[in-house]
């Protein structure tokens, strides 16, 4: 199999949030097969925590040995710990409350309430990724990296036109003036991102499928940062038919 993207269409979001899941819990076995542990990171969005809540509902939940997997994330709201704006908190809720996971392994991005600077939040983060590094690298491998997509083609906290998108050296990035409320924020950077051995995008609804469309037909990842994104082994879309409208036929792959 090549590292072209794919792009995976499912009829609805309940679909595509069940059957990603599902996809997940196989990897995720399979991945354990593999080595000691597994890193992941997660993001924001609806259908992502739609995605972690069949997660947790599904009974192959059990069958992950959860000691051994490493939650990151992608992006994070400057906002207050508990504040319902917060991806981490909308991830515990969603499925980290129901698992059998050490708090250890939870790698929150550090929230606005915390004592730190949001630039401070953005370097300490950028230290807590070099610990779990392996040597000459400063994030860990990640095996899998959840995105999902804005409707302005944002990914984690990359904006279009803003400079983050282009940040080359650092690992985390502090984010001001965002576009999409809460105004600040943090988020891993396009080349930490882009170091993930598997990317799975999942996006549902009309109001994604001209950035998607745009980011497949050759945007630049300044004008669409998805467009920008692309993973070391494989790079997927997981869609819905709303989303895919304006992805061309050729492209979408046929094992939904
Ligand atoms: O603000 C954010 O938005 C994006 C996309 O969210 P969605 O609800 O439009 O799917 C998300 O990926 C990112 O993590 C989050 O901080």
């Amino acid at each position: 199999m090549t590292n072209d993207r794919r792009v995976i269409v499912h009829p609805d979001k309940p679909a595509l949030a069940s059957s990603v899941a599902a996809r997940f819990l196989t990897k995720v076995v399979d991945l354990l097969d593999e080595r000691p542990v597994v890193h992941i990171v997660l993001t924001g969005g609806s259908i992502a925590n739609a995605v972690l809540e069949q997660v947790a509902q599904s009974s192959a939940r059990d069958t992950i040995d959860w000691q051994r997997i490493h939650l990151w994330w992608g992006d994070e709201r400057w906002v207050p710990l508990g504040d319902a704006e917060r991806n981490e908190g909308q991830a515990h809720a969603a499925l980290i409350d129901a698992i059998d996971i050490p708090e250890a392994n939870v790698h929150a991005m550090p929230a606005s309430d915390g004592g730190l600077t949001l630039d401070e939040a953005a370097e300490a983060y950028a230290r807590e990724l070099a610990l779990h590094a392996p040597e000459g690298a400063d994030t860990p491998v990640f095996d899998i990296t959840f995105l999902g997509v804005g409707p302005d083609g944002h990914i984690a906290s990359l904006f279009p036109h803003r400079s983050g998108i282009q940040v080359t050296d650092a690992t985390v990035i502090p984010v001001r003036n965002s576009p999409k409320p809460p105004p600040e924020r943090l988020s891993l950077t396009r080349p930490v991102l882009n170091a993930s051995d598997r990317i799975w995008l999942v996006l549902a609804g009309a109001d994604k499928a001209s950035a998607l469309g745009l980011a497949l037909a050759g945007a630049s990842r300044d004008e669409v940062p998805v467009a920008g994104i692309k993973g070391r082994r494989r790079t997927v879309f997981f869609v819905d038919r709303e989303a895919a409208a304006e992805v061309p036929e050729r492209l979408i792959s046929p094992d939904y």
